[in-house]
């Protein structure tokens, strides 16, 4: 049976999931802050969806499963494309608010990263409207929740998919030989970039263009004037001002020193039509989030919706978080364990209910019931006892008569902690 047990490591235990749902719940408040409203894709889909779509997601790194009436379908590989479904097939939903959040699991099996099957996903989508405005608050939300995590280095690094687009138009490459540019651009890979465009005799100009995109990383006025410089073409020149403009705005937010700009970013989804954007942490190799704008999605559900949107990575955050010791060490999570005796009964489980009602965590036990309380780490202890009633937290050791007693004290040690 051994060699059917899935990675034990990847459960998650009481007290990691604590913190794991103290980190989702910092990003939901967060996103409601900014008008957004929690929704939920399901979690299998039509493998037809995706394998008719253009341009989404490599068919090759869904994860499959067959239904009892022999059915292909995939384990949610993504929540954009389901959600802009969803707001497609009835736009009227848009009436009702267009922002949308969501906490939800992704499936997807790269070539890389073959074990690391199971994502969850923390992202919102804002639909119908293309603004630089709209754009800019979209980033500074991301900004914003990166800070309520307490990162204090990080940086949200910024770029136009549009920009990558036009220029390899004008190349005329295979997909195969465009995946190739892709990862040489990705990796930064300068020595590789040139010997590969002189191997498919592509023209001066367009060659210095290419090689140069790797270079456009840093200050965001830097980058742009540096890119404008070698923008080949209008198209290319509306796309710098794009950037521009959302600078502007994300000036007035107050959020530049978060943000740089890299014009060889590239974001994986197929789908980014204009910015794009991932945010990095100090000693962390990965994205901790990654998003951008999709506007023409929504036209392969035969309508046409602009939008944009983030993910935040939760597991990625975590480990960061972890590593920077930003994890809030609080494994108290009983506020008093009751222990009474046979004969007062009845008063310790009305006060545990009573308490209850009053939103205090409780557990109770006879007092013959002789476990070791150290390996509780509750607040303080509470005696249900003939003689007298106890209670002990760290500092002292007080006498009580009834539970209206026993909350007042709670509420006091409450206050003196
Ligand atoms: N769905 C994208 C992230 C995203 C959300 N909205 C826009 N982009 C991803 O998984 O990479």
């Amino acid at each position: 049976m051994d060699q059917y047990l899935f990675d034990s490591t990847k459960d998650t235990s009481v007290g990691d999931f604590q913190v794991r749902d103290n980190l989702i719940s910092i990003l939901k408040n967060r996103f409601s802050t900014y008008g957004y409203k929690q929704v939920r894709t399901t979690t299998f889909e039509f493998y037809d969806l995706y394998s008719t779509m253009s341009g989404t997601i490599n068919k090759d790194e869904m994860l499959k499963v067959i239904d009892s009436y022999g059915k292909v379908l995939v384990l949610r590989p993504d929540v954009t494309i389901p959600i802009t479904r969803m707001i497609a097939s009835n736009k009227q939903r848009l009436s009702q608010g267009s922002r949308f959040f969501y906490v939800l699991d992704v499936f997807r099996q790269s070539f890389e990263q073959a074990d690391n099957k199971e994502t969850t996903q923390a992202g919102i989508e804002s639909f119908g409207e293309s603004t630089p405005e709209n754009d800019a608050e979209v980033i500074a939300l991301a900004i914003h929740t990166l800070k309520d995590l307490g990162f204090e280095s990080f940086k949200l690094e910024v770029g136009h998919a549009g920009y990558f687009k036009e220029l390899v138009n004008q190349l005329a490459l295979s997909q195969n030989e465009l995946d190739q540019l892709k990862g040489l651009i990705q990796s930064k890979n300068l020595t590789e970039i040139g010997p590969f465009l002189e191997r498919l005799s592509v023209d001066k100009e367009l060659c210095d263009a290419v090689q140069a995109i790797p270079l456009l990383y840093g200050d965001p006025e830097d980058v742009i004037k540096r890119a404008s410089k070698i923008a080949l073409n209008e198209k290319m020149q509306q796309k710098i001002k794009n950037l521009s403009d959302i600078y502007d705005v994300l000036k007035a937010y107050g959020v530049e020193d978060s943000v740089i700009f890299d014009l060889g970013l590239i974001n994986n989804m197929n789908y980014y039509s204009g910015v794009i954007f991932q945010g990095f942490v100090a000693s962390f190799g990965k994205p901790v989030l990654m998003g951008g704008r999709y506007d023409h999605l929504a036209e392969q559900f035969d309508t046409s919706i602009p939008a944009i949107g983030f993910a935040c990575e939760v597991d990625n955050l975590l480990h960061s978080m972890t590593r920077k010791n930003l994890i809030a060490n609080d494994t108290t999570s009983i506020d008093v364990i009751i222990y009474y005796e046979n004969s007062k009964q009845k008063d310790a489980l009305i006060a545990a209910n009573t308490l209850r009602e009053a939103g205090y965590r409780i557990i109770t036990y006879t007092m013959d019931d002789n476990r070791n309380i150290d390996d509780f780490s509750s607040k303080c202890i509470a005696y249900f006892q003939t003689e007298e009633n106890l209670v002990i937290d760290k500092k002292r050791k007080t006498p009580f008569t009834n539970y209206n007693e026993l909350e007042l004290l709670l509420q006091e040690g409450m206050r003196d902690n």
